[in-house]
């Protein structure tokens, strides 16, 4: 039943009908893979299996006691021996029943037991994975793999240890009819193999349908949680197109719904088939049976048990015969997972990693940049293509992706601040990454305290380094439980005593339900604003001694703007900060500014030795300031292009004076296309 699993059984996918990758094959030990789940479950086989070899035995013996019934008790006219059959065959019944409760109990707990392994394991797994894996896959067809192939797998292994009891009965049946009959159970023996037909004809192809339909089901998962989460939902109401959206999914539901259609005939033509043989067999076993009885061979009650035995063997061969596609279902979901628990994750722990020093009480280490250069992992390394919709072929994912960053060498001292600055997709957002060790470096290295972070425990990684996004995302759970997942145990006072810190206090405590509000996606919305000073309330809980910090790029009123300003300053004080700065108070503030250009650092210094430098800096820091002191008035609501500058000589060929300065994102987020120059801030020196 599991013929060819050594070398791989090919499977045809929907989209790819009758073409042979790597990717439609079971992967070779999986029978072995799966075996090992089974394994810790071994005291639980062991008893189901004595369950069942108990519950084939009453299976055969009913029909041989309805013989004595019939032969002794009925024809012999001997009623005591009429009673006391009779009540056996009726005790073993409650019997049977209470048995095959047993038996399900063992079998769901072998069954769910090693579900429950498989999806703790994948999750825990899929936790870590770099992030490249996530900004891939589509969360659908994730929550897809981690439920519905579970769910697959489990199901279709409970079949088949169901089918350990028809193996069993299949054996004492047929060995009881041949002590009664030999002839008529050679009849039954000889037409037995037709049974074996429809499985083998339809096995294989119910195999691929039910791959393709897991697949298909896990596209139209995702894409409904893709369009349907509050961020999808908001695009496809302001952008979509309602219709054509409908008609695409209508499409992938279709699909699922041909694709349904022919699983479910070929499983019942199956079941069709099956009933057939089972009548044409039982006509003939009364047929000679009968003829049997009647010539004088054996008794009336022979062929009533003989007729019993037969009605008790089609259920094991029905059930065996389906055996080949649960056994290949039971495959396909697990080897769906497997291919997921087999994605190396690119980011691991070095055997030997040490542990950087602990935040508390000693000065904050420093960070270092020497010679980092860095590209992005190619898609073949950070995920899978079956969890992409619209993934590239094989070829182009392993393909290697453009530099990055090219030779960047910095040091933020201890307890320092650093600036970042620059255009937008020059590789600021992507350093800070290698801070936190979201990647590792192509080339050069990354150190915190002088050690390098692919030689340090992940661990201490995250307890040294805090992490501050632009979109700082809350969980949707009450503002409590978003503050202490960042510190589990920290107490009433210590959650005010950040979110004072963090100039949120004021609002939480405003709110009806204070720290017990629910926000996120779906409870209640806080600004852009609010949202970040709950992220820095959520860092300083953490208080790591290195934060990483990319400010918002939201306009704010000035009210909000100083609340940030006073957060940040509490913040970052005493800790090495690297900040990806789109204001122009952190600016000035930092001890360093690094101005990055097509992944390289372009420029470096102070506020004021990048001003007295009068280079790219100066000039831009002038731009803004002379059309402040003309225009004066506040900030605009919307970025303004204020100026076109000469192209960088390093700059890229499509961007010649498409500079961004202090804020990364222009309003289409993905930089300045039009050219000139962005600037979100109307302060001027000294603006805090
Ligand atoms: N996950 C990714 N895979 C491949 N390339 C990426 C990925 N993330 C970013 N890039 C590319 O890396 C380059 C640098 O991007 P990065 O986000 O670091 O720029 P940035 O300076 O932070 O820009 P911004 O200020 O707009 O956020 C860009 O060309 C971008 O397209």
């Amino acid at each position: 039943m599991f013929a060819g699993q050594g070398s791989g059984i090919m499977l045809a996918t929907y989209d790819d009908p009758g073409n042979s990758t790597a990717a439609q094959r079971l992967r070779p030990g999986t029978l072995r893979r799966i075996l090992s789940y089974a394994k810790p479950h071994s005291r639980e086989s062991v008893l189901l299996l004595v369950l069942t070899l108990l519950d084939s035995l009453i299976i055969v013996s009913t029909p041989l006691l309805l013989k004595e019934i019939v032969d002794v008790g009925i024809l012999q006219k001997d009623t005591s021996t009429l009673t006391v059959v009779s009540l056996v065959v009726a005790g073993l019944a409650v019997l049977d029943a209470l048995l095959q409760l047993a038996q399900s109990w063992y079998s769901g707990r072998i069954s769910q037991g090693v579900s429950y392994d498989l999806r703790v394991q994948a999750f825990a797994h899929v936790q870590r994975q770099p992030l490249a894996f996530f900004t891939r896959t589509q969360t659908g067809s994730l929550v897809s793999r981690l439920n519905t192939d579970v769910v697959g797998a489990q199901h279709a292994l409970g079949t088949l240890l169901g089918s350990l009891s028809s193996v069993f009965t299949l054996v004492l049946v047929l060995g009881s009819m041949f002590y009664l009959s030999w002839l008529v159970s050679l009849l039954a023996l000889l037409i037995l193999p037709l049974f074996m037909i429809p499985g083998a004809l339809v096995g294989r192809r119910l195999t691929r349908y039910s791959r393709e339909q897991m697949q298909m089901n896990a596209e139209m998962g995702a894409t409904i949680g893709e369009r349907f989460n509050v961020a999808g939902a908001m695009l496809s109401k302001l952008f979509g197109r309602p219709r054509e959206e409908a008609e695409l999914f209508a499409k992938r539901a279709d699909k699922v719904r041909e694709v349904g259609i022919t699983w479910t005939v070929l499983s019942r033509l199956t079941v069709i088939i099956m009933t057939l043989l089972a009548a044409v067999i039982t006509a003939l076993v009364y047929g000679l049976g009968g003829a049997l009885v009647v010539n004088g061979t054996f008794q009336v009650g022979t062929l009533v048990a003989l007729a019993a035995l037969l009605a008790r063997l089609y259920g094991p061969i029905t059930q065996l015969s389906s055996v080949q596609g649960d056994a290949h279902t039971a495959m396909v979901s697990f080897d769906r997972i497997f291919e997921l628990l087999d994605l190396k994750p690119l980011i691991t722990e070095r055997e030997g990693a040490v542990d950087l020093p602990a935040p508390d009480g000693a000065a904050a280490p420093e960070v270092a940049f020497e010679g980092v250069s860095f590209r992005y992992p190619p898609a073949s390394e950070v995920s899978l293509a079956s969890l992409e919709s619209n993934a590239l072929p094989a070829d182009e994912r392993a393909k290697e992706t453009p530099e990055v960053l090219h030779d960047v060498s910095f040091t933020v001292p201890s307890g320092k601040l650093t600036a970042l600055v620059g255009p937008s997709g020059v590789g600021k957002t992507t350093a800070t990454h290698l801070v936190s060790r979201l990647y590792d470096p192509t080339a050069g290295s990354v150190r915190i305290a002088g050690q390098d972070l692919r030689d340090v425990t992940l661990d201490s990684l995250r307890s040294t380094v805090g992490v501050v996004s632009q979109d700082a995302h809350l969980f949707h759970d009450t503002i409590r439980n978003n503050l202490t997942y960042a510190r589990p145990g920290a107490t009433e006072e210590e959650l005010i005593e950040a979110c004072r810190a963090a100039q949120i206090w004021d609002t939480i405590s405003s709110l009806p339900s204070g720290l017990d509000t629910v926000a996120g996606d779906r409870g209640y919305r806080l600004s852009g604003g609010e949202k970040q000073r709950l992220a820095l309330a959520r860092l300083l809980l953490k208080a790591p001694s290195i934060v990483v910090l990319d400010e918002a790029t939201a306009h704010l009123d000035s009210e909000s703007e100083a609340a940030i300003q006073r957060a940040l300053k509490t913040a970052l004080r005493g800790r090495t900060s690297v900040v990806i700065a789109h204001r122009l108070s952190t600016i000035r503030e930092a001890d360093q500014i690094l101005v990055f250009d097509e992944g390289r650092i372009r420029e470096r210094g102070t506020h004021d030795e990048l001003l007295a430098a009068g280079g790219l800096y100066a000039e831009l820091y002038h731009t803004q300031f002379a059309r402040q002191a003309a225009g004066g008035g506040p900030e605009p609501a919307v970025p303004e292009r204020v100026a076109e500058r000469e192209p960088a000589p390093q700059m890229a060929p499509g961007g010649p004076g498409h500079m961004v300065f202090f804020d990364g994102d222009g309003p289409d987020g993905g930089g300045a296309p039009g050219g000139g120059v962005w600037h979100t801030n109307g302060q001027g020196p000294g603006g805090r």
